[in-house]
This record gives structure tokens, sequence and C-alpha cells, in this order.
């Protein structure tokens, strides 16, 4: 049998991947370059990656492909179109992907690349999975109705209730009757919440306001504010919480963050060094004391995934510190008495359907996510803690040439437009591994090379390989001694 002859693809990785020494080793690795030559070692397709410049087509990346899968076309065609701006495509014949054939009537059909690969290897044994699984779910109703019947009982919901035999600290919050709380004007708005400026015991606070439907995430939120166990000065302050009357809504009371979300703070204006510096500490503190696994005097705080992190669930207090807010999506990890288990099956539909889009990170984009593993969780929220820090010095004005730092973008704006989707996402983050650009000259500042490895060490697409927020917090620790201007 002849020995079979490996594919040879062109390779061509643009100026800003070249730079990132973690994405440039993904597309070599995929077997040995030599000029503009790539001899794939693990599958016989070629793909491109391509920016439409001026209506034409210009090569991005070109490598073999990284992961098996099938490419039953020979010559390069486009498969997906995002924002009119990417096109995909891949092929079976060697130097294939150095043409890519288009047509600009081609319709945006983001899941088709995914979708073709997803039906070869999925489909079937999905068929066999979910026929099994309809049995055992209609087998296990039947069951669970025979018994109710018997016993007569009412299955109580354990969903999202601490046990009364855990050990955690539950701070009981007194309720807050609305008629104490005199309310001033909107200050913010989420998806679901309105949050009100007001006056509370003669202190300046927000109160946020959720509809009567939606107790779910009141009763989240509040529970993960009661089970800190003392309070942190990363984490937005809880007064208490209630219910109006009127209107059956449910409100939070929290401490007031005189600068509102880092989103509108840094909508406003830019920042030095050492403010920065402050504003990445003091977000890295909070997420891992909501990360930490604490006991105090028998008393047990268990790690909290935040899940939602964006610059709009971020808060910056009149110190010039931040404080994390808006846990209606996290998840306590660990319950008391079943230790590494994730406690609270936050079914919460909002998160995923509703969650900034930018910050999600690549194994959640693709479902990867073994819900039962704290660890994924956490190492999500150190992703989004990645793209907040980038933000953050994005908008510092010593980190770049005249003090003139950009207008300030969420991550990915520039590149995928303010209309981010999770299929460019997808494309983006995940398939082609990319990440905010970080500007080249930073690399000749003096703290520059740190900044982009502590970046990448947070966004690393590998989520095992990621920093723990914990690690987070000493980086910038050390940034701060040894960099202060
Ligand atoms: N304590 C506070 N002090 C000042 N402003 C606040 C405070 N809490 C919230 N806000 C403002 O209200 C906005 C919405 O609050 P929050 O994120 O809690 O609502 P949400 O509906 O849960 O949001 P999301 O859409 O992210 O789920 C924040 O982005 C911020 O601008």
């Amino acid at each position: 049998k002849p020995l079979q002859q490996k594919r040879r693809c062109f390779f061509q990785i643009t100026e800003s991947t070249k730079h990132n020494y973690r994405q440039n080793k993904k597309y070599t690795a995929a077997g040995s370059v030599s000029g503009s030559v790539q001899v794939c070692e693990t599958t016989d397709c070629c793909v491109g990656y391509y920016r439409i410049i001026n209506g034409t087509p210009k090569a991005d990346i070109l490598a073999c492909d990284r992961i098996e899968k099938s490419c039953p076309d020979e010559t390069c065609k486009a498969q997906t179109r995002i924002n009119n701006q990417f096109l995909t495509c891949m092929c079976n014949t060697d130097l294939c992907n150095g043409n890519i054939t288009w047509g600009k009537e081609q319709t945006s059909h983001p899941y088709s690349y995914f979708s073709v690969v997803f039906m070869k290897k999925a489909v079937k044994p999905l068929v066999g999975i979910l026929l099994f699984m309809c049995f055992w779910i209609v087998a296990a109703q039947w069951r669970s109705c025979l018994k109710k019947k018997k016993k007569n009982l009412q299955s109580p919901s354990h969903d999202y209730h601490i046990r009364p035999s855990c050990s955690c600290q539950m701070t009981k919050t007194s309720e807050i009757d609305i008629s104490q709380i005199e309310l001033q004007q909107i200050v913010g708005r989420g998806h679901f919440a309105t949050v009100f400026q007001g006056t509370y015991q003669g202190s300046v606070v927000a109160v946020k306001f959720l509809p009567a439907a939606y107790e779910h995430n009141f009763n989240t939120e509040k529970e993960i504010y009661e089970l800190l166990l003392s309070k942190h000065t990363s984490i937005v302050n809880f007064l208490g919480a209630g219910r109006k009357p009127d209107d059956k809504s449910w409100f939070i009371v929290l401490q007031f963050a005189e600068y509102g979300s880092l989103h509108s703070f840094l909508s406003k204006q830019t920042t030095s060094w050492m403010f920065s510096l402050n504003l990445c500490q003091s977000l890295s503190q909070g997420l891992s004391y909501l990360h930490s696994d604490l006991l105090s005097h028998d008393l047990h705080k268990p790690p909290v995934a935040h899940r939602d992190l964006s610059s709009s669930n971020v808060l910056v207090k009149a110190d010039g510190t931040c404080a994390l807010c808006d846990f209606g999506c996290s998840t306590i990890l660990r319950s008391c008495s079943e230790p590494y288990r994730r406690h609270n099956q936050n079914k919460n539909t909002k998160c995923i359907q509703l969650g900034t889009l930018h910050y999600m990170a690549p194994e959640i984009l693709e479902g990867f996510v073994n819900l039962n593993e704290s660890m994924f969780l956490m190492q999500g929220d150190v992703y989004a803690l990645g793209l907040l820090l980038w933000e953050i010095w994005m908008c510092c004005y010593d980190l770049f040439e005249g003090g003139a730092a950009p207008q300030h973008l969420l991550p990915y704006e520039l590149e995928l437009g303010s209309n981010v989707t999770l299929e460019s996402l997808m494309l983006y983050v995940s398939y082609m591994d990319k990440r905010p650009c970080i500007p080249e000259h930073w690399e000749l500042l003096p703290q520059g090379a740190v900044l982009r490895e502590l970046l990448e060490d947070c966004w690393d697409s590998d989520s095992e390989a990621r920093l723990t927020s914990h690690s987070v917090v000493e980086r910038i620790t050390s940034l701060q001694s040894s960099y202060s201007l």
C-alpha cells in the first residue's frame, strides 16, 4: 500500500497573531511549517480565514486545520460569513486554501460550518441518547407520580435553598419596608432590573427593583449577598431586601456606588496608570473573595462563581475602587454538607440568553462546560476578568503615546462591531482563537510584557491553563510595587 501523502496547505498568520505566542503555537502545532507551506500532521483539511477589506477577501490566517473534521470540497468555498467581515473556508487538496471562492450574494449561515461537522459526528449517537433519555424521563416521572400519590406529599423544591443543616453563614437581613426608602432618580437599567438612587436611614443607597415574575433572580441574588461571611470592600454592600405591596415587585437595597458601572465610568473618562491599577486590583480582589472557600469560627463561606461578569456588573465607588454586583446568575459551588458539589442548580435561562455575550469564555460559547465542575465556572469568570483588565488598561492614558487613550470599547467591539452575535463570537473567539488586540507599542513600555502575559494567562483558550483569581491579585500586587509611576 503506498504511503499516504500528507496534506500540504498554505501557511500564513497575521501580524497581530504573530505576536501572540499561545495563539501562534496553536496554528503551528497543526503541522511542520516551511516558509509559506505547512505539512499537516493530524488532518487532511486546509483552512482559510479571510477578512473582507474593501469588498475583497484578504487572507487572515491560512493553515492546516487544527482538529480532525470533514472537508468534502476540493476548492476553498466560503462557508461562513460573519457581519460582512469574515469568511472561512475549508478544502481537501494541496495548497487549496490560498484562494477563496465566494459570491457577494452569499448569505450568512453562521452555523453552517459548525453544523456540518456537528451533524456528521454527533447526530447519530445523539438520537440514541435522546430516545433513551425520553424513555428514562417518562419512566422517572411516572414513578415519582406514583410515589407522590401514595404518600400524598408535595415535593419541596430544593433547587435554590441552602439546607437548614448547612453551616454556611446566612446573615439574616432585616426585611425592608419600601416606605422607609425615599426614591430619587433612575441610575441604571439591566435587562430586567431598574435601579434607583434613594435614601434609607440617612444614607444614599441604590435600590434594585425586579418585576414580580423574577422571584428566582431575586432569591438567587439575595442568597449570595446573605451568605458572604463578612462584608468585603470589593463586593457591593447589601443592606436588605423586600417586596413592594402594590405591584409585588422585589427590591434589593445596596450601598450606592457614586461612579455607577465600570462601563459608564470608562465611557466618560480615561485614567492614570496608578488609578487603573487600583481599579484592577480591587476588581480582582472582589472576584478572589467570591471564589474563595472560607471557614471562620465554624462558619463557612462556599465559593461562588459570578457567571455574568461584565463592565456593567462592576461598580466604581467614590474612592476609585471597584465592587462586584449583580449576582442574579451566580452559582454557589459547594454546599457545606456536600463538599465539592455544585449547590444551587442555576437554570436561569436569562443568564444564558441575555448575559453579556462579549465576556463568554470559549468553552461556554461552545457549550462544553460541565456544570458539575466548579472549577470550570470559576475559570469562566477569570476569562471575563482578563477582558475587564484589558478594558481598563485600554482606557489608561499613561499606556498611550501623548496620553491619548482610545475611546472606550467593549471587548471585540472593534473587531466584530457593536452588535456582537453569538455566531460571530464563536467563530472569532472560539474557532479562530482570537482575543482583543493588545497594542503593539505596549511591548516597548517597561510593564508592557507583564501586562500582555497577565492578560493572556487570564483569557487562555485552555480553561485549565488560566490563572486563578487569587493569582491575578498577586500578579497585580507585584505590578503595583514594580511599576509605580
Ligand atoms: N449599587 C449601585 N450603585 C450605583 N449604580 C448601580 C448600583 N447597582 C446597579 N447600578 C446600576 O444599575 C445597572 C443595572 O444593575 P444590575 O446589573 O444589577 O441589573 P440587572 O438587570 O441584574 O443587569 P443585567 O442585565 O446585567 O442582568 C448597573 O449597570 C449600574 O449602572
